[in-house]
């Protein structure tokens, strides 16, 4: 592993209910600042509104800096097994443009979630952005992977846009189809209530430091 992907998988020693009562605190922050981002999009405010809007924002900020981490939040876990991956851009709990929330798990391996993808995660007029479709790929792909005890760094991801993917409820889901020494193939989709609009194909390979600590990794749960 390379050192800066070490010095932030952290072991934080942090009780189940030290935990919990964070997902508490600043779940519902995330929430409200995804909202934010949103009405940015939408709000026909005039002038004045939107500078009186800044003020109660920039108050916000002020209380919310006042107490802070620098830089990226890393992986961290418990003693308990609980691992926090609350930065991620695709799923983190505590990243406001994350758009997977639940992700769920099938007994025979598949792994999915439904979304919901509003208007700032738009590309063509109505409809989402590629990249936004490659992440939710990546992501599900990537846990599909590591759900199935096969963890891996994202070598090769391919993406097919069948069809346009439109803005609003899409479901990702996600499959291992055969593991090739420290390969491990993925197969999975993007789909709205029509049927598939982007497929993908994912190599996920395990670099060797990874696989020198497998089992603990095999063992992790989904991210919170
Ligand atoms: C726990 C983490 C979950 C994260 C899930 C979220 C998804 C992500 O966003 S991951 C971020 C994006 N991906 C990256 O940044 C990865 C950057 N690349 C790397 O770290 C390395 O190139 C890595 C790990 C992919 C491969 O490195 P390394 O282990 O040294 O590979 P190497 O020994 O050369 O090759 C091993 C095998 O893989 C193949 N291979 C190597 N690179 C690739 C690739 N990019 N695509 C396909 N196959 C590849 C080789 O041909 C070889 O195959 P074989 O065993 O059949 O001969």
């Amino acid at each position: 592993m390379t050192d800066s992907m070490l010095e932030l998988y952290v072991h934080d020693g942090l009780s189940d209910e030290e935990i919990d009562r964070q997902k508490a605190t600043y779940g519902p922050l995330t929430k409200d600042v995804r909202e934010l981002i949103q009405l940015a999009l939408q709000t026909r405010a005039d002038a004045d509104d939107v500078a009186r809007a800044r003020e109660h924002l920039a108050a916000a900020r002020e209380i919310l800096g006042c107490d802070r981490e620098d830089g990226p939040y890393g992986t961290r876990f418990n003693d308990s097994g609980r691992f926090r991956n609350w930065g991620n851009a695709a799923i983190g709990l505590r990243n406001a443009i994350a758009p997977i929330g639940e992700l769920h798990e099938d007994a025979d391996g598949r792994v999915w979630a439904d979304i919901h993808l509003g208007p700032i995660y738009e590309g063509p007029a109505g409809h989402v952005h590629g990249g936004v479709s490659a992440l939710l790929l990546d992501q599900i792909l990537g846990d599909a992977a590591r759900l199935s005890g096969h963890p891996g760094m994202t070598g090769t991801l391919t993406v097919r846009y069948r069809k346009r993917t439109p803005l609003g409820a899409v479901h990702v889901e996600a499959k291992l189809d055969r593991v090739e020494g420290r390969k491990a193939f993925v197969v999975g989709h993007v789909a709205d209530a029509e049927g598939i609009c982007v497929e993908a194909e994912g190599i996920f390979i395990a670099p060797v430091w990874m696989v020198e600590q497998r089992d603990s990794f095999a063992e992790t749960p989904r991210p919170e």
